[in-house]
């Protein structure tokens, strides 16, 4: 009989030997345990997608990480906000050339148009300047040159964005719900939870280690299906499969009977760095198109979720939007 991991995994020999592993308890377990368990080696594939913090191991990764964590913290990334809002308003006022007030035009949110081209050079315009800013700190901190009056330049700004930019100045709830109806934060929960982006995590044991009751050799994969634990109607109840944003109403420790069961961002300490960014970035994006359009699904959009490295659309998202 083969080992089971957990409760309902599985043991198979595909190019190296993986486990399946399904309860979430024991991917706590090997995710928290960051050394023993190691990313998989790079593929030629994940090498050109990601280099950096995410691909070091061990005391480089560790050390590289505190370096970058405090640029991560909160507080820091609303210093971003201008630079987040620039980039939504360049693509906002190329929406607004193909649609005037009243009108209506279909545009696909993910299908890489010549618009979409342009976002994400957008997109990558920003990063670029965001991580020069970055480096420019680190470097300054390593060197022992942060002075104080850097710090109180970041404070100065902070204290102009601080008010909470995005529920004061743009009008949306994004940590509070209002009579009943969910927040944004709670919609994002819920559409990380049914459409993780990414879908699948996995680890390596470098020697001989246990996870639960069971030793494995070294060089076995434990393949971690996210999406499949946010899918799995004992942990979620009936609705599993269902977009219930209320389900997150009290948090997400009380959305599901097993706490460690939803984790979009990863767990433990390699849990993404950039999880704050993202939404941060979602919510000031979604309230600036909502201040301008209001928007349907088009009926041209077909639900095909897939894996191409990242979880998306396969057909594309095609949205139609209403110029207020
Ligand atoms: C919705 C958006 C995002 C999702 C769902 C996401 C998801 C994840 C997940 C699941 C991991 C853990 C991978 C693992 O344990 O093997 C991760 C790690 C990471 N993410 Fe994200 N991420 C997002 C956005 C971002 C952004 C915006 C940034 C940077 C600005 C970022 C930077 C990173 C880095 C550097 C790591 C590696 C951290 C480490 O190894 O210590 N992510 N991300």
């Amino acid at each position: 009989m083969a080992p089971t991991i957990g409760s309902n995994s599985i043991i198979w020999f595909g190019p190296r030997p993986a486990v399946l592993c399904m309860d979430p308890e024991i991917i706590r377990e090997v995710m928290s345990k960051s050394y023993v368990f190691q990313r998989p080696p790079s593929t030629p594939l994940t090498k050109l997608l990601a280099q950096g913090l995410s691909t070091y191991e061990t005391d480089k990764w560790a050390k590289h990480r505190r370096l970058i964590n405090p640029a991560f913290h909160l507080q820091k990334l609303k210093l971003m906000l201008p630079a987040f809002y620039l980039s939504c308003c360049d693509m906002l006022s190329k929406w607004d050339k193909i649609v005037s007030v009243g009108g209506s035009c279909e545009v696909d949110v993910f299908f890489p148009t010549r618009l979409n081209k342009r976002m994400t050079e957008i997109a990558k315009e920003v990063q670029s300047s965001i991580l020069g800013i970055i480096n420019k700190r680190m470097k300054a901190i390593e060197a022992g040159e942060a002075s104080n009056e850097d710090l109180l330049r970041d404070n100065v700004v902070l204290a102009r964005v601080d008010n909470d930019l995005i529920e004061q100045a743009f009008g949306l709830a994004g940590a509070r719900q209002r009579g009943g109806s969910p927040s944004v934060t709670m919609i994002f929960h819920e559409v990380l939870r049914l459409y993780p982006p990414i879908a699948t995590l996995g680890r390596m044991t470098q020697k001989e280690s246990s996870i639960g009751k069971v030793m494995l050799p070294a060089g076995v994969e434990i393949i971690m299906p996210v999406i499949l634990l946010h899918h799995d109607r004992q942990i979620w109840g009936d609705d599993a499969k269902d977009f219930n944003p209320q389900r997150f109403s009290e948090g997400v420790s009380k959305a599901a009977n097993d706490q460690l069961a939803y984790f979009p961002f990863g767990w433990g300490p390699r849990i993404c760095i950039g999880q704050n960014f993202a939404m941060l970035e979602a919510k000031m994006a979604l309230a600036m198109i909502l201040q301008n359009y209001s928007f349907d699904l088009s009926p041209s959009y077909t639900h095909a979720p897939q894996t191409v490295v990242t979880l998306q659309p396969q057909h594309g998202a095609q949205l139609v939007l209403h110029k207020l």
